[in-house]
């Protein structure tokens, strides 16, 4: 659970796994994750082929220190188990299992990574796995799956599955994703694992996609899924710290060190009291900050 929250996961593209130069390139553009898509954006005549192109991409090409996920195909279909097969041996951190609604079948999917893992004679433990949460059911069921397995990484909303299933569509607003939002969020936060929004189809509207990436931020989200790289500049620039932020962050850090050697746990800084939240908030402020290269190794701003 520490490395979900010491782990920076702003940024999840999907890499449509049936285009080799987008898979080739795909580490160029800087996400904290990629995600090959094994499912919806791969025709049914495509999946085998996507599979290997994906299999050999992992073998030979450098992604840097991006984590690395694959969404396989749902459990419903006959690619489900080869895709988990394939992706457990070539070494993925993290394997999405697209449309999960109920922990059964977050299970399923752990005990078919745990004998992947023996059968390719991989450490116990090394595959990951993720839940995207893209119907009525899936929703009403997120804190079982997101509480369903100690692999569990995340848990993501998937909006155009969801509004389809909730006979809508998506609005610039965004009100009919209000309660999925609120739900995947906490479930998310209870089971103590990340929560992604959903991916913003729409690449001309750059004044929306800036819109709703500030409002999952304030909503407390780890960061979202994006199908394109331009996305990816524009999300880190919501999630980064101003620089009033970071030195307020600096002086809470420090004055509640000061206040620990006078055996304090609680201090007053300009007006404002400082005790444990505001301490935590102030340490993941820098941890931020220090990921995202705005301050030096003694967390000291740096001026552009
Ligand atoms: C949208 C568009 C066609 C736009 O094309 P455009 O050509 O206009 O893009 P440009 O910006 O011009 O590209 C500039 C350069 O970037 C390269 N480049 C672009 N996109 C890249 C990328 N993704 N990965 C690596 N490289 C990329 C490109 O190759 C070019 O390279 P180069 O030629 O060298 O300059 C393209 O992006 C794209 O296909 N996106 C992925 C779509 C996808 O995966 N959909 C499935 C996932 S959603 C879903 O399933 C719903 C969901 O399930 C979701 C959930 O579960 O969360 C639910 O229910 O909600
Ligand atoms: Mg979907």
């Amino acid at each position: 659970m520490a490395e979900n929250e010491e782990r920076l996961r702003r940024t999840m593209m999907f890499v449509p796994g049936n285009n080799p130069a987008m898979v080739k390139d795909a580490g160029i553009y800087g996400a904290d994750s990629i995600m090959f898509d094994l499912e919806d954006s791969v025709s049914m005549a495509e999946k085998d082929a996507a599979r290997v192109l994906v299999y050999e991409a992992l073998q030979t090409q450098d992604y840097g220190d991006a984590e690395l996920v694959v969404r396989v195909n749902g459990q419903d279909t006959p690619y489900y188990e080869n895709d988990v097969k394939a992706m457990v041996k070539a070494g993925i951190d993290i394997i999405r299992l697209p449309k999960a609604e109920s922990p059964e079948m977050v299970q399923q999917l752990e005990a078919d990574i745990i004998a992947a893992e023996k059968q390719f004679g991989l450490p116990e433990g090394s595959t990951g796995l993720m839940a995207a949460i893209e119907s009525a059911k899936g929703v009403m069921n997120a804190y079982p799956i997101a509480s369903a397995s100690k692999r569990m990484m995340g848990i993501a909303l998937s909006a155009e599955d969801y509004t389809t299933d909730m006979k809508t569509h998506r609005y610039p607003d965004g009100a009919e994703l209000e309660f999925a939002r609120n739900m995947v969020l906490h479930a998310a936060r209870a089971a103590g694992v990340a929560a992604f929004d959903t991916v913003f189809t729409n690449m001309d509207d750059t004044e929306g996609f800036y819109r709703e990436t500030e409002y999952i931020h304030q909503l407390g989200f780890d960061g979202k899924s994006l199908v394109n790289p331009r996305q990816i500049p524009m999300v880190n620039k919501v999630y980064e710290p101003t620089e009033k932020e970071i030195r307020n962050a600096k002086n809470v850090i420090n004055a509640i060190e000061e206040a620990r050697l006078k055996g304090s746990g609680v201090i007053s800084m300009n007006g404002q009291m400082v005790d444990r939240p505001v301490v935590l908030r102030a340490q993941r402020v820098m941890r931020i900050a220090k990921a995202s290269n705005l301050v030096d190794e003694e967390g000291n701003y740096i001026e552009k």
